[in-house]
């Protein structure tokens, strides 16, 4: 049998690492060199600070910068740099502790709630409930006067606090993720729940746990600063909360003495709230938006004069331009990527007539799709086309306005999707999803768009409408979702009917009956009807014509019964003979079989 035509090399996947996502976020780098200084400063504050932070000289009491001291001296006569520098230790070591703890307690029973669900879930959500409907200042305040102001013990205590926020999210993700066919593949595989948990589960949830790492940081830090101004904590051990509560005491006649650590504490907790807001954008965004300028170099390229050998157009015009109910003349998509433009659409030229079914037959990425995204105007974003010349129901629609294209949706044209139950809501019933493009389309009124609805669920063959109408997405078969979605398709009675593989989703007896539907509409309409496929027999059951697709070119256009009969191209033959079931492909099977055969015959 003759194999599937596949590329002999296929160009390596660019993957572009988080770390360098991130530093491409200048906001972002900001602040994680500014917290990398407070880091730095941290961990270097014995050797940098110039005093013992404890020291006290009385002479410095109130002293201004200067002399020696260049933030000055505190109200005890100690030096406020030494002091913020040494503090800076006692606020990370804190904001660590803290982390640590809330990690520690808030993941795993998160990622276990959401997997093993049940019991497990019930207790762990209740005492994650319970944690936040505390109040947490009160229960601080009685575990620092029951633990003698330990700052360790506090800083625990703040963790256990915060580690609902993260049990919520490690919960969530796990819910998501637990349902996901590879999860029933590893454990069909036998793997154990124990090694799911450590490696699925916990993969899924990483990404938004180093987020809420750094948010907590910040919270953390300025929760065990809220203690140290009350006066928690060592006395001995310098932290900037403590100094503030200092400055706080003479805040009016000595405002420096509350600047230095307000400072030093809102730069810390800002870097740290950045540092979050930008893993948060590059761990959820994954797509980046298209810019003007990125747009503008995709149309500039694609718009590029002819002359090199694969900007050559590629397929034929079978009929005159004013009897195409759809005519594409050298269309090009492309998009924007890290190694400059990929042009997906190289030069594509087809045309249909009214009462013509014409099949776009191609492997997966050859460009079908996104030659037809370009004639309805759905490119996704990012996506550049650019054409001599789009024509539907003789109109040239490629230099009309978005608003002027989108509303030849569902009048001019209709468009049958790949996935029936995908392209339904689930929320709504099928009535609703009728009605609604009847009313606001077709300006139809409640009650005539209703019967309307019913009318085209009859004629697109559904025998208990009524029941359809009433149902939701989930109540009915793929089939009759189809249905449904091709009477959607043609309530307008466009001039071109579009279907994307209208049966890839379909098993066998229902793919003819949809195939034989849209025949027996497009007679009756005399529409044109395009066929997106991969599968040369679709194309035998129902095309009048067939342009062949690859790489975004066209291979091979003309009438079905000639290219079934004569393909000229190699491809456009290999195709057929992997669609079909083809005489050679049975014939060589059937050689292996006899000589399997033989070769028993002899051992016995
Ligand atoms: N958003 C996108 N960004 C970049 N390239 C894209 C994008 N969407 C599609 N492509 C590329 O465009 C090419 C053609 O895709 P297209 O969807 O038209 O293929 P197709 O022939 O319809 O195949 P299939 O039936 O599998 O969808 C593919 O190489 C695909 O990778």
């Amino acid at each position: 049998m003759t194999a599937a035509p596949f590329p002999a090399t296929l160009a390596p996947v660019k993957r572009i690492s988080l770390w360098r996502r991130y530093t491409r976020r200048p906001l972002g780098l900001v602040a994680l060199a500014v917290f990398a200084i407070v880091v730095a400063v941290a961990v270097l504050a014995p050797w940098l600070a110039p005093f013992d932070p404890n020291f006290v000289d009385f002479k410095i009491t109130h002293a201004p910068p200067g002399d020696g001291h260049p933030l000055g001296g505190d109200s005890a006569g100690r030096d406020i740099l030494s002091r913020l520098l040494v503090g800076a230790q006692t606020t990370l070591y804190g904001a660590v502790i803290t982390c640590v703890t809330s990690l520690v307690l808030g993941v795993p029973a998160g990622v276990s709630a959401g997997y093993f669900g049940g019991i497990t879930d019930r207790i762990c959500s209740w005492i994650s409930d319970a944690l936040q409907s505390v109040p947490g200042m009160i229960v601080l305040l009685v575990v620092a006067a029951g633990t003698g102001q330990n700052f360790t013990v506090l800083m625990v205590a703040i963790g256990v606090f915060l580690a609902p926020g993260y049990y919520r999210i490690a919960r969530a993700r796990a819910l998501a993720v637990r349902k996901e066919p590879y999860i029933d593949a590893a454990r069909v595989a036998g793997v154990t729940n124990g090694r799911i948990l450590r490696t699925h589960m916990l993969r899924a949830v990483y990404a938004p746990i180093i987020v809420q790492t750094a948010l907590t940081a910040g919270i953390a830090i300025g929760m065990q600063a809220g203690l140290q101004f009350l006066g928690i904590g060592s006395a001995s051990t310098p932290s900037w909360g403590q100094m503030m509560n200092d400055g706080f005491q003479t805040m009016l006649t000595y405002p420096l003495i509350l600047l230095w650590p307000s400072i030093a504490l809102g730069v810390t907790i800002a870097a740290l709230a950045f540092i979050g807001s930008t893993l948060a954008d590059l761990v959820s965004v994954r797509v980046e938006q298209p810019t003007r300028r990125g747009l503008a170099r995709v149309r500039q390229a694609l718009a590029a004069p002819a002359g090199l050998p694969d900007r050559t157009p590629s397929g034929t015009h079978a009929h005159q331009a004013q009897d195409c109910a759809l005519r594409i003349e050298n269309l090009r998509v492309g998009y924007s990527t890290p190694t400059g433009v990929k042009e997906v659409v190289c030069g594509v030229s087809l045309d249909a007539a009214p009462g013509e079914v014409l099949g776009i037959v191609g492997e997966s990425g050859s460009g079908k799709t996104q030659t037809i995204f370009s004639v309805l105007d759905l490119l996704p974003p990012g996506g550049t086309a650019v054409a001599d010349g789009i024509w539907v129901g003789g109109e040239e629609v490629g230099h009309l306005s978005r608003k002027d294209r989108a509303a030849l949706l569902g009048r001019k044209i209709g468009y049958v999707p790949q996935e029936p139950m995908t392209n339904l809501d689930p929320c709504y019933p099928i009535e609703r999803q009728l009605v609604e493009p009847l009313r606001h389309v077709h300006g139809l009124s409640k009650a005539d768009a209703a019967k309307r609805a019913r009318e085209i669920l009859v004629r697109v063959g559904i025998t208990d409408p009524d029941r359809v109408l009433a149902a939701y997405p989930h109540q009915i078969s793929g089939g009759m979702a189809q249905r449904v979605l091709i009477a959607g398709a043609i309530a307008g009675q466009p001039s071109v009917l579009v279907a994307d593989e209208p049966t890839t989703a379909l098993d066998v007896t229902v793919q003819a009956e949809v195939l034989e539907l849209l025949r027996e509409l497009q007679r009756e309409y005399g529409m044109a009807l395009v066929i997106v496929t991969h599968n040369f027999g679709v194309v035998a059951d129902i095309c009048d014509r067939v342009v062949v697709m690859k790489d975004g070119r066209v291979v091979e256009t003309g009438p079905v019964e000639q290219i079934f009969r004569r393909p000229e191209d190699p491809y456009t033959a290999e195709l057929i003979a992997a669609s079909l079931d083809d005489a050679e492909g049975r014939a060589e099977l059937d050689e292996k079989w006899q000589g399997r055969v033989a070769a028993q015959d002899g051992v016995r």
